[in-house]
């Protein structure tokens, strides 16, 4: 990283990339970010950004693979959506914001299903500001408190039989804070919609051109950091033959 401040003065770094907007902030004294602070950005933007989002598909494709009813219901929804677009002849027609917006309630659902039951981001950790009482517990001024989202996703209190992958719970809109995989309040995920929109696409292209085996898959769940299936999630995909 060492060369980049002194590049940054020689040439007008692009500003519609990350690191290009990172390469050009400026704070309110007018003081760039030093190349320590733009690499550690980048790499937890990539943190934050990338590898939950793979995490994420990866137990979608998992979720997908072991319930095949709800496979085929994803299939139907998005194949519908391909026939639309194939209708000009043109089997490539990309999807459009609109079709991933109004014309994927089940899938929608699916992705929401997954988010709560692997809940990738498992917790977050907060600063009490002032004292707080809460169900007679002083959290004095100072503390740090750790929600543990994966916990209140998993609780039957609120998401009843937790452990069964059901996307139809969420025809119903869960109780206010109690379903949270993007987090709450002022940190909460500005990825939220860009990672869900990118899951739905995936979907798309998933079920509509691949079929797929998970071979040699492991119960459980490993944590590096994110949660991943055991061993990863070995699997076969075979291209669909488009039908005539
Ligand atoms: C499935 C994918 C994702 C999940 C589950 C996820 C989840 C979360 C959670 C739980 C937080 C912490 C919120 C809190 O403490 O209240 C967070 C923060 C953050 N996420 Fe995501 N995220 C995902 C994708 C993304 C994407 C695609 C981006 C950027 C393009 C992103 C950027 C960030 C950033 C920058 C923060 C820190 C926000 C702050 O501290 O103010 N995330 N994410």
């Amino acid at each position: 990283m060492g060369g980049i401040i002194g590049e940054r003065k020689e040439k007008k770094v692009l500003e519609k990339d990350v690191l290009g907007c990172l390469l050009n902030s400026k704070d309110y004294k007018g003081q760039v970010l030093t190349d320590d602070q733009v690499a550690d950005n980048v790499i937890g933007t990539l943190f934050a950004a990338q590898d939950t989002t793979a995490c994420a598909m990866t137990w979608i494709v998992k979720y997908l693979h072991d319930n095949p009813k709800l496979l085929e219901a994803v299939k139907a929804e998005q194949k519908a959506i391909q026939e639309v677009n194939g209708r000009d002849g043109n089997d490539n027609a990309a999807l459009n914001w609109s079709q991933t917006r109004n014309h994927m309630p089940f899938t929608h659902k699916v992705v929401l299903e997954s988010l709560r039951i692997a809940s990738i981001i498992s917790f977050t950790f907060r600063e009490a500001v002032a004292d707080v009482e809460y169900n007679g517990y002083l959290i004095p001024k100072g503390w740090k408190v750790m929600p543990l989202f994966r916990n209140i996703h998993h609780n039957p209190e609120y998401f009843s039989e937790p452990h069964k992958f059901d996307p139809s719970r969420f025809e119903v809109v869960p109780k206010p804070n109690t379903f949270m995989p993007f987090g709450n309040g002022v940190h909460a995920c500005p990825g939220n919609e860009l990672a869900k929109l990118e899951m739905l696409i995936f979907i798309h292209h998933l079920v509509t051109k691949f079929r797929w085996e998970v071979v040699g898959s492991e119960s459980g769940t490993q944590n590096c950091p994110f949660p991943v299936p055991m061993n990863g999630l070995p699997a076969r995909f075979w291209k669909q033959v488009p039908s005539s």
